[in-house]
């Protein structure tokens, strides 16, 4: 049995990344099969009563909270999406994806180095976030094609990409048209994921259904396989700016699409919960989750990310409560 400290480095260790697979080939895409989007369903009573069931469980142990707070950390886009971004918000923000947690409490945790997954912008930001993150390995990932909408001109979506890419985004964080879906029409979005794909080159491309506005979660299912089979290396929930974000039924949903995608196919599809998860504790629920529906392969930069803005301070607070023993009451998690 591992003791704490040997967990927190092995959990931090694995965070020392590059966002590639490691040896593992990334997703090319399939053709459409239309046989198999048409047969996919979800059982929306029973995902929502094993959904519910998920924040009472008990499979994060207290002694190794903080080893996965700070392997939540690794795997944060920390994001800023306002219209009112600076420069001088972005360069803030990369130093704070730079070193995520007082040195001092990283040190009374034995660890030596922690980043977060990757510093998320508009496309405006994209060279700011670059030059800031420089030599320290953490990608970033720009939201385009119209975000948050997508609703811009065709030619000017993937245009965007491409001048993304150019600037240096190792990421591309696309959003959907989710007129396609409620409509039906799936090859468009198919089409769609290709074109979005094909313009990404090798950054790493991320689906945004944004599912709060597909309408039901057998949408969500079938989009997330159009969107794998058009070639999506992440397939991610939301922007952030729908009334409806990240939540546990459509992660589930999600993550049983990505585990019979591989199943058919062989390859890994990544999975980005976005939008309104800002709580510790939520973090844990989601790894636990992840954990249980997908495996440990998948608690790596290079298949899960934490779309958050605010999710860092609130485990940096519960990181410190921790290392200091003022470990209050207030966060005896319920996974504990
Ligand atoms: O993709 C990331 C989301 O836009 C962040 O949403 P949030 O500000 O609710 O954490």
């Amino acid at each position: 049995m591992q003791t704490r400290n040997e967990e927190t480095t092995a959990v931090t260790r694995r965070a020392d990344h590059l966002p590639q697979l490691a040896g593992e080939p990334r997703n090319p895409g399939m053709e459409l099969d239309m046989d198999w989007v048409m047969r996919a369903q979800a059982n929306t009573s029973a995902i929502e009563r094993r959904a519910a069931s998920l924040p009472g469980r008990r499979s994060v142990k207290k002694d190794y909270q903080a080893a996965w707070l700070l392997k939540a950390i690794s795997l944060i886009d920390l994001t800023t999406l306002a219209g009112d971004d600076t420069p001088g918000r972005v360069r803030r923000l990369c130093a704070k994806a730079r070193q995520p947690v007082r040195a001092d409490l990283l040190e009374a945790l034995g660890v030596e180095r922690l980043t977060t997954g990757a510093v998320c912008v508009y496309h405006d930001m994209v060279e700011v976030a670059v030059e800031a993150l420089a030599g320290s390995g953490i990608p970033v990932a720009a939201v385009s094609t119209g975000f948050p909408a997508g609703l811009s001109p065709f030619e000017l979506r993937v245009a965007e990409i491409g001048e993304s890419v150019k600037a240096g985004a190792a990421e591309i964080d696309i959003v959907i048209s989710r007129r396609h879906v409620l409509t039906g029409n799936w090859q468009a979005l198919y089409d769609e994921m290709r074109e979005f794909r094909a313009a990404c080159g090798e950054a790493y491309v991320k689906a945004i259904l944004a599912t709060g506005e597909l309408g039901s979660l057998r949408n969500v299912a079938r989009a997330s396989l159009i969107c794998m089979m058009g070639g999506a290396d992440f397939i991610k929930t939301s922007t952030g700016k729908e009334s409806v974000n990240a939540t546990l039924p459509v992660s589930l949903v999600m993550m049983r699409a990505i585990r019979d995608y591989e199943a058919r196919t062989g390859f890994k599809v990544g999975y980005k919960p976005a939008g309104g998860i800002s709580k510790a504790k939520d973090s844990l629920v989601y790894l636990s989750l992840l954990k249980e529906e997908l495996g440990n392969r998948w608690l790596q930069p290079d298949l899960f990310r934490f779309g958050a803005s605010s999710l860092l301070g609130d485990i940096e607070r519960q990181i410190e409560h921790h290392v200091t023993g003022a470990y209050s009451a207030a966060f005896r998690h319920p996974l504990a």
